[in-house]
């Protein structure tokens, strides 16, 4: 998928903005406090239905203003042409449109809009809680197994009620409670194998690029599936029974799983220095990147925000690099043009300034 042309109203200081970027790479430059960050927000929302500064999406709509809207057309990898849409209002209504057609369904746009960000907060990934590791291998499985979803959508409904059950010290062992426990095991099996799947995947591609932007340390991926290595999700339920009445939630199962990321044998964040833990996040989301497209035969979009803060000169140029050989549509904001002289190398790209939130081409 590549935008062919966005129009972007009452986001934050962005009141009324059109503009039409290179399929293959968009720098947008302006000082601080310009718009660039928000312009990059209002895409993420294509991808997301969310920000990525904020859980508030009323603090993304313009001080007097009752709603934003993001509208973009685009073609996919066949050349057909499409129209997508995204609004939001202060009363926290949204809706999405594909080609005129309304729908309230986040995932038929989003699944449309594969998008990846990277910014200063982007080691997260590797030094915040689990959930964000999850969320990353989540990602990935959303835009190539049609499965994944479903599976993950009924697993959340099952240990919502399991959890209720606990709350109201309900005794799950009873027969009207065993079927909810069956069910509940047996989601999570499949979530977690297919989890396992996609990380096996990822795996070598990752060790690749790896090699790339960490050339001198030995890395290694695993997955914590949740609960302990040699016990199905049943019998660490029973285990587990006693302590997750008392706590009054459920302790085991894949929405307690994390990715570890192991270099030289030790937890990445004990031994990477900050620059070379944002090299570990590039590498991952290239393999993310290279996996999406030999899967689907499809390519997604990156933002990369703050560039010049996160990735010295050479980084930043083989990370851009990469994305650009793999045919990302890639949008990069700046502040100084020094930040991205490598860019001269580059035929198809288009700069854009961004001042008090207007946008013009260069
Ligand atoms: N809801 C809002 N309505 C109007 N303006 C807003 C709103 N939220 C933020 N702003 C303003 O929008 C401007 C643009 O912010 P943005 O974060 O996009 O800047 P930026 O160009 O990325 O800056 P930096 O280089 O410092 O990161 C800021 O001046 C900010 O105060």
């Amino acid at each position: 998928m590549k935008l062919d042309q966005v129009q972007i109203a009452n986001f934050r200081n962005l009141t009324s903005i059109s503009f039409s970027p290179s399929p293959s790479l968009t720098i947008i430059q302006g000082v601080n406090g310009s718009g660039k960050s928000s312009l990059i927000e209002a895409l993420y929302y294509l991808g997301f239905g969310r920000s990525f500064r904020t859980n508030k999406h009323s603090a993304v709509i313009q001080h007097d203003k009752n709603e934003f809207s993001v509208f973009a057309s685009c073609h996919n990898e066949n050349g057909d042409k499409q129209k997508i849409g995204f609004q939001r209002t202060r009363g926290d209504q949204f809706t999405c449109s594909i080609d005129g057609e309304h729908s309230k369904k986040l995932s038929d746009l989003v699944s449309l809009v594969p998008i990846q960000l990277f910014t200063p907060q982007s080691t997260d990934l590797i030094i915040g809680s689990p959930s964000e590791r999850r969320r990353f291998c989540d990602w990935g499985l959303f835009h190539v197994k049609h499965e994944f979803q479903s599976v993950a959508n009924q697993y959340a409904k099952f240990l919502k009620h399991r959890n209720a059950l606990l709350k109201q010290q309900a005794n799950l062992s009873a027969p009207e409670n065993q079927y909810w426990e069956s069910q509940f095991a047996l989601l999570g099996e499949k979530l977690t194998e297919i989890r396992e799947k996609y990380l096996r995947s990822l795996t070598p591609i990752f060790e690749k690029y790896a090699k790339e932007f960490l050339p001198t340390f030995e890395v290694k991926l695993s997955y914590y599936k949740g609960w302990e290595k040699d016990a199905s999700l049943s019998e660490s339920l029973v285990k587990k029974k006693e302590y997750d009445g008392k706590i009054g939630h459920t302790s085991s199962g894949p929405h307690k799983a994390d990715v570890k990321l192991k270099v030289n044998g030790v937890n990445a964040q004990e031994l990477l220095s900050r620059g070379q833990l944002r090299m570990a996040v590039a590498a991952l989301q290239m393999s993310q990147t290279e996996l999406f497209n030999t899967t689907t035969n499809r390519k997604s979009i990156f933002l990369l925000d703050d560039v010049g803060a996160e990735l010295d000169a050479d980084k930043r140029e083989q990370f851009i690099d990469g994305l650009l050989r793999m045919d990302t549509q890639v949008f990069v904001t700046a502040i100084e043009s020094t930040q991205l002289e490598f860019i001269q190398k580059y035929n198809e790209k288009k700069m854009f300034h961004v001042e008090h939130g207007n946008v013009k081409e260069e």
